[in-house]
């Protein structure tokens, strides 16, 4: 499916629940005009500030306002950390982001991890868990220190589901500690080259070192969440960092193990949509099972006459994206037998 329709203009059967803004890979650095590593795209580091600007005014002026907005990672370059910039550029987004009427909620990707160790960003504004609902009597639900996951209901019966797609990862983890040991062996068994970002001659090219993956821990909690989510007959809408759905990604793009995380999605009926980042082309698939993979577009590979975020309105029967720029409109139907009965 991949109807293209304007939430405005639309005559709906019943009214708007509420709505929520998503962004991706702003990758702001304070340097000139670059491309990607392939030299075939290009990434515009200033202008990715304005263009974050540009999403706040459009998200506040909106007349229903946005419930919050989710960031789907990589907030700034890995260059600044070659120029020490780290710290500066991640205060001038923050501060960008301050301007925003409504809460955000910040996922973690590879760009993060060239800036800052997981420590460093624990600590952080970029961790956004104060806001995790807690379900009472549920301590199944509630995520472990070991990863940066968890839930927060915006609108009653609607959770929302951010994952660390980097739990599992080389990257921001002390060389000398057993997880770094543990996923650099998982690393190099799926990927014989010398350079390990590189996915040349692999037959699961998502096994690069700028992806990572979800560990067991924090896929059985993913699973409890989810249960507890089927059993009161709430929507889930999923966010992280890295896409899951071939069909809907770039094959190198791919968490390490995104069919560990399908598998857990696929027991479950209350999933209505998985939103990530990293690819910075876009893509749109909805699974067998009914579940909606959308890629967003990326704010650095976005022209300055342009651009590259959406507000996705809920509706009890689906969830309809308004891409601005080159982000396209999405509708994203309930599961049938599933339609949310108010
Ligand atoms: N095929 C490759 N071979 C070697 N290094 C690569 C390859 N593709 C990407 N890289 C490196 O991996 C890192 C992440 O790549 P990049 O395209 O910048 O990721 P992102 O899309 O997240 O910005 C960069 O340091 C880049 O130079």
């Amino acid at each position: 499916m991949d109807e293209k329709s304007n939430p405005g203009t639309l005559s709906e059967s019943s009214e708007c629940l509420f709505s929520f803004g998503v962004i991706a890979d702003i990758q702001y650095a304070d340097l000139d005009d670059g491309y990607n590593f392939q030299g075939s795209r290009r990434r515009y580091y200033r202008q990715s500030l304005l263009h974050l600007q540009d999403a706040i005014e459009e998200w506040n002026k909106e007349s229903s306002r946005p419930c919050c907005v989710l960031q789907l990672g990589d907030v700034i370059d890995g260059y600044n950390a070659q120029y020490k910039a780290s710290e500066k550029a991640l205060e001038l987004v923050l501060n960008t982001f301050e301007t925003l009427k409504v809460p955000v909620h910040h996922t973690w990707g590879n760009h993060e991890f060239y800036n800052f160790s997981r420590d460093y960003l624990t600590c952080s504004k970029l961790n956004t868990k104060s806001l995790e609902d807690r379900i009472v009597h549920h301590p199944e639900t509630v995520p472990s220190e070991s990863y940066y996951a968890y839930h927060f209901v915006p609108f009653p019966k609607f959770r929302f589901i951010l994952l660390d797609a980097y739990d599992l990862s080389v990257l921001g983890v002390d060389e000398s500690s057993p997880k770094y040991q543990q996923c650099m062996k998982i690393l190099r068994e799926h990927n014989p080259n010398t350079e390990l970002n590189s996915s040349q001659g692999l037959s699961e090219p998502q096994f690069v070192q700028f992806n990572g993956g979800f560990s067991q821990e924090q896929l059985t909690w993913l699973n409890e969440v989810l249960t507890f989510s089927d059993t009161n007959q709430e929507k889930v809408v999923i966010v992280s960092h890295l896409p899951i759905y071939p069909e809907a990604s770039d094959s190198v793009c791919l968490a390490w193990n995104y069919r560990d995380a399908l598998t857990v999605i696929w027991s479950h009926q209350c999933v209505v949509c998985f939103f990530a980042g990293h690819t910075h082309d876009g893509g749109y698939a909805q699974d067998p099972f009914g579940v909606h993979h959308i890629n967003l577009e990326g704010i650095i590979e976005t022209a300055p006459n342009s651009q590259a975020f959406g507000t996705v309105y809920v509706y009890p029967d689906k969830m309809m994206l308004k891409g601005r720029g080159r982000v396209p409109d999405r509708v994203m139907n309930y599961k049938k037998e599933k339609a949310l009965h108010l």
